[in-house]
């Protein structure tokens, strides 16, 4: 339905509005079969042989349904064992039949949901586990390292959930840019051009969700003029966590291509001063043009390795670290991280994200009159790119606590994993999946620093 949540409809909507009641209808009458018999009795206006046929209907039904969960039964009874060295051997001779990988994936997940019950007896669990990731490699096309780490994450449902829904992309959004328009002229702009949207959902106030469009979204008038960002859903969560307010001095430290930057820029009301700072020279340009498209005009951009912060400037009320991650929450866009990313590539990226996130609370002015945070966010959903980096930054900066992010959903960050304690209020941050939320995999934790000095517990790693 066309911007159905918005206050105003237009003709069509209502039409279609009628087009869905009349398919209610249709349902209320498939739905008949399934009331139950007390209901048939209560009706005393049909006649006996309308009675009559409901009872057949329904006795009918529950025959079929106890015949099917007496068939569910038995399949989720059966044991599954494992293919031998023979049979794998032949079937790496053959093309991959994914038909039979795929069931062989629900085989065993079934049995390792069940394992005490479901094995056969000769295999040990880290067989089939073996086998399992073997085949999700095989049938979604990742790296056996990539898919070991994803397995250590979820449970083995979630994680079949998780794969599927990096197969489809997310939905287009695209964020209101306050400074030059509302959401609601800007959703009836682009209605007129046939474009198809809905409000992103309650959590905000400026996101909309395209549907489909006769027009490029990415050229149209609205678009050159500076009216809209195309950005991910996932993508608004840090700067609302973030809360950056009229007047404040604030850094977005790694701000390229400026989703973020031009967001806190409108927040702001173009007031106080932004400083957009990113390392590549190149993702610069993009920078620059988004700025100057949606007419920020607070915002100061700089080149520098964040890492040098707070020696370049410092003081900032409040600083962005939308820090540069693996892209694990993002597989639906860029399907090259299924394969592309090594042991050594995770290593260098906590290092540097944990070098970084300790800029960033250097960089914040814990006397700010009005902010004080820093906002550690990656579209990473790795535990090594996130809790155990802001689980580091606590250790080694004991001048800074979490605090609530504000978000009013997500899923709460690990307080354990694999056998390691974190602090308890990494329950604070908040995690975001794409079979969860329909949205990019993402990570946002927020921090308050509560001093500007602090006695060093342990030496720097
Ligand atoms: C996740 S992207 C930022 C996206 C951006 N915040 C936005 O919303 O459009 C991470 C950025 O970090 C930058 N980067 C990588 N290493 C950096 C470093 N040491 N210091 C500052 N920026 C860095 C990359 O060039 C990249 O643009």
């Amino acid at each position: 339905m066309t911007v159905s949540k918005l206050d105003e409809f237009d003709a069509s909507d209502l039409e279609e509005d009628e087009d869905e009641d009349e398919d209610e209808e249709d349902e209320d009458e498939d739905e008949d079969e399934y009331m139950d018999s007390d209901e048939i009795d209560e009706d005393e206006t049909l006649t006996f042989e309308e009675k009559a046929k409901r009872h057949e209907r329904k006795r009918r039904r529950d025959e079929r349904l106890a015949e099917e969960e007496l068939q569910t039964n038995i399949q989720d009874q059966e044991h599954f064992s494992l293919p031998t060295t023979e049979e794998l051997m032949q079937e790496q001779e053959q093309p991959p039949d994914l038909t039979a990988i795929h069931q062989r994936i629900h085989e065993v997940a079934r049995v390792l949901a069940n394992f005490s019950q479901l094995r056969d007896g000769t295999s040990s669990r880290a067989d089939y586990v073996q086998q399992f990731i073997r085949d999700l490699c095989a049938y979604f096309g990742y790296s056996e390292f990539l898919m070991a780490k994803l397995f250590d994450l979820f449970q083995v449902s979630e994680l079949l959930e998780f794969l599927e829904a990096n197969e489809t992309p997310r939905p287009i959004t695209i964020r209101t840019n306050t400074l030059k328009t509302r959401r609601r002229d800007l959703a009836q702009s682009l209605i007129s051009r046939g474009v198809n949207l809905d409000p992103v959902g309650k959590w905000s106030k400026v996101g909309l969700q395209v549907f489909d469009s006769p027009v490029p979204i990415g050229a149209t008038p609205e678009y050159l003029a500076g009216h809209y960002m195309i950005q991910a859903a996932s993508s608004f969560l840090p700067v609302m966590a973030l809360a950056p307010r009229e007047h404040e001095r604030i850094l977005d430290m790694a701000a390229a291509p400026g989703g973020k930057t031009t967001y806190i820029a409108a927040l702001t009301k173009n007031t106080g001063c932004v400083f957009a700072n990113d390392a590549n020279k190149d993702r610069l340009k993009s920078l620059v043009a988004n700025i100057h498209r949606l007419g920020a005009r607070n915002v100061v951009v700089s080149n520098y390795d964040g890492r040098e912060f707070p020696g370049i400037i410092g003081g900032f009320d409040r600083v962005l670290l939308d820090s540069p991650c693996s892209g694990t929450g993002v597989i639906a866009k860029d399907p090259s991280v299924k394969l592309n990313k090594t042991e050594q590539d995770f290593k260098l990226l906590s290092q540097i994200q944990k070098e970084l996130i300790l800029s960033a609370i250097d960089s914040v002015d814990a006397n700010s009159a009005t902010g004080g945070y820093i906002v550690y966010s990656t579209c990473s959903i790795t535990v090594e790119e996130n809790e155990d980096v802001v689980n580091y930054a606590l250790r080694k900066r004991p001048n800074v606590k979490l605090v609530e992010t504000g978000l009013s959903f997500g899923v709460e960050g690990f307080v354990n994993y694999r056998g390691k304690a974190f602090h308890p209020s990494l329950a604070m941050t908040r995690r975001y999946y794409p079979h969860t939320h329909n949205m990019d995999g993402f990570y946002v934790a927020k921090l308050r620093k509560t001093s500007n000095t602090f006695k060093a517990t342990s030496k720097e790693d």
